[in-house]
């Protein structure tokens, strides 16, 4: 259950269940990568960056065409971390040129604007890439709030139902774990916050069907995250 009485210093939120919904990563992000993933490598699968991550996917499945393991981890919607760079890479032109615009529920924005506003910390953890967590917050349908975040983490940081990575979190925001609240939809993700001391909230938002852990406080939306933890409104 989630620490109470501490006040809260920084906020981590997830992106996908949480600040935005599953629909909009389901059936626009993943569609749209997909789409243009044989495009992307021909004109870019030479580049350092992009044969750098390549060949972290080869080595992860050596009897496989990178390309078809690619496709394949979109379609099993594997959170594997060098799918999740090319992605990011991908719907950069997306958003670009106005094809995507990152989803936000519309409660979030405000939230976000007034805790940054209060002196909260915002941090975004996702699986989704530090590139994509940018874009989405940097186009969203609610305008640029890419400069309200201090900072975004992915899974380079650790896989997110580990408590490794929200105790690695904790030290590089340099706040007691105690004060830091994550947010997300998903149980195993809050389990593995709280085993690291973080406060936790579980966003149950009716619309994407999340259903409650009970073993998290709870929240329908963001401004029930200010009323329950103290935030700034
Ligand atoms: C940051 S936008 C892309 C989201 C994504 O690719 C994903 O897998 C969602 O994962 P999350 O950890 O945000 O639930
Ligand atoms: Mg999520």
């Amino acid at each position: 259950m989630a620490a109470r009485g501490a006040a809260v210093g920084a906020v981590v939120t997830d992106v996908e269940g949480t600040t935005t919904s599953i629909a909009f990563v389901k059936d626009s992000l993943f569609p749209f990568a997909a789409a243009h993933l044989d495009d992307f490598l021909d004109a870019h699968g030479e580049e350092p960056e992009v044969s750098a991550l390549l060949a972290e996917v080869e080595s992860e499945v050596p009897d496989e065409e990178p390309r078809a393991t690619l496709h394949r981890w979109i379609a099993e919607d594997r959170k594997a971390t060098p799918l999740k760079a090319i992605q990011g890479m991908i719907w950069r032109a997306g958003y670009a040129d106005g094809r995507l615009h990152g989803h936000l529920w519309p409660d979030v924005a405000p939230c976000l604007r007034a805790w940054a506003a209060g002196g909260v910390a915002l941090y975004c953890y996702s699986s989704g890439s530090e590139e994509a967590q940018r874009l989405i917050f940097g186009h969203s349908v609610a305008g640029d709030l890419a400069p309200l975040f201090r900072g975004y983490f992915d899974t380079r940081i650790g896989g997110k139902r580990e408590a490794a990575s929200y105790a690695a979190i904790a030290a590089r925001l340099g706040l007691p774990a105690g004060e830091i609240l994550f947010l997300s939809d998903v149980a195993e993700e809050l389990d593995a916050a709280a085993a690291a001391g973080l406060a936790t909230c579980q966003l149950v938002r009716p619309a994407d069907g999340t259903v409650a852990a009970g073993r998290h406080a709870e929240a329908a939306d963001f401004p029930a995250v200010a009323a329950r933890f103290g935030l700034p409104r």
